[in-house]
């Protein structure tokens, strides 16, 4: 129960005002999450033309994000109309709607046991069945072959036009993930040639694509629509529907009191900190990084755990795109990150240098996870 004091909440705003209320104030929203969230809205504009000031601020804001967070509010609305992801979550709820013999149709069982159609329940999280149903796509690959883990084919849905905007939205979320590379890039302080060289490990990402639909948990359901992960790879673009109280970040340090009706179920309460929502805000993706960019970082950058808990009425459809390093690129900690912890007198010790990372191979680590998790009947998250 809240004590009677003042609630102090932060909304969704690219600048810092903090508004206070009282607690006698009619209620936001029903969700029992707290009501801060301090996830900055960036531009990414700035990266689209040659908009100098308006890049060093765009970069300085992504470079405090990751620092924070690791997550931030994209508004791309300058680089694609919103209509077109709207089309794509029409497209995959005609699909989803399909009987389920006609989903099963493109299982992920009829190729590499990646690429396609998981049932309601078949992926499971820390040991919990997730309640999504998804189909996952992958870079292409030359050569395919089923019998090897991931080095199949993908699997579309017969649905008109399917596969034609799918395709599209693809080709930019490719592009987009180079662009937010450079802005992150230039807010590392990395040099000409030390950009040229992590982008030639992406230029080619091993991209994954993934369309979930999450049906309302059941009021009784004590599991997760999706059960807290960090992402394993480099930049999580995510579109998704405007259900608002489902995708939900984790705060180590909120910085803020925040409400403390919320309790986290004994399961998730993993150490201090706070569960936020991370509501859809139109014209913005919501971007965050994984594991990758720990590692070029050297840890100055710490991927965060989310998770879905969708409780509304609707059907809700999110699309993940997952922008990865080449399949065959080396990931190692950057010479900027270094400079980083080596330099700057750092009161805090936030940045305090520590020992390296271990470099990957990104196509090795992947499949390691994805092979384990084969094996072992483990899903995508774990
Ligand atoms: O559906 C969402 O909002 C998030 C899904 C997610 O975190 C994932 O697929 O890695
Ligand atoms: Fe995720």
């Amino acid at each position: 129960m809240n004590d009677g004091g003042f609630i102090l909440t932060a909304e969704h705003t690219s600048s810092t005002t903090t508004k206070v209320t009282s607690p006698n104030m009619p209620a936001a929203a029903a969700s029992p999450l707290p009501k801060l969230s301090a996830l900055p809205i960036i531009d990414i504009t700035p990266f689209l033309h040659q908009d100098h000031h308006g890049r060093l601020s765009t970069a300085a804001a992504i470079h405090a994000a990751c620092l924070e967070y690791g997550f931030f509010y994209l508004d791309i609305s300058k680089y694609v109309d919103p209509s077109e992801p709207e089309e794509l979550t029409r497209l995959a709820r005609e699909f989803f709607a399909l009987p389920q013999e006609e989903k099963d149709k493109i299982s992920l069982k009829n190729e590499d046991h990646a690429r396609g159609y998981a049932r309601l329940k078949e992926n499971v999280t820390n040991g919990k069945a997730d309640a999504h149903e998804a189909i996952d796509f992958y870079r292409p690959v030359e050569n395919p072959d089923k019998t090897k883990p991931i080095w199949g084919e993908n699997q579309w849905p017969d649905i008109p036009e399917f596969r034609e905007k799918y395709e599209v939205w693809i080709g930019k979320m490719k592009m987009l993930g180079i662009i937010v590379m450079e802005a992150m890039a230039a807010g590392l302080g990395m040099t000409h040639e030390e950009w040229a060289d992590l982008r030639s490990q992406v230029d080619d990402s091993f991209w994954v694509m993934r369309i979930i639909g999450y049906p309302p948990l059941p009021n009784d359901h004590d599991g997760f629509s999706c059960g807290s992960h960090k992402d394993y790879g480099c930049l999580t673009l995510l579109y998704a529907d405007p259900t608002p109280g489902a995708l939900q970040v984790f705060l180590k340090d909120p910085g803020l009191l925040v409400d403390t009706d919320f309790e986290a179920p004994a399961e998730e309460a993993v150490e201090e900190g706070v569960w936020i929502n991370a509501d859809p805000i139109p014209g913005c993706i919501v971007c965050n990084i994984g594991e990758m960019w720990e590692i070029w970082t050297n840890g100055l950058y710490k991927s965060t755990l989310h998770r879905v808990v969708h409780r509304g009425s609707n059907y809700r459809v999110s699309i993940p795109f997952f922008f990865e390093p080449n399949f065959d690129a080396l990931v190692k900690p950057l010479p900027a990150a270094h400079r980083i912890q080596d330099g700057a007198p750092d009161p805090f010790h936030k940045h305090a240098k520590q020992k390296d990372y271990e470099p990957v191979i990104y196509g090795e680590f992947l499949l390691k996870k994805v092979t384990n998790n084969f094996d072992t009947g483990k899903g995508k998250y774990d």
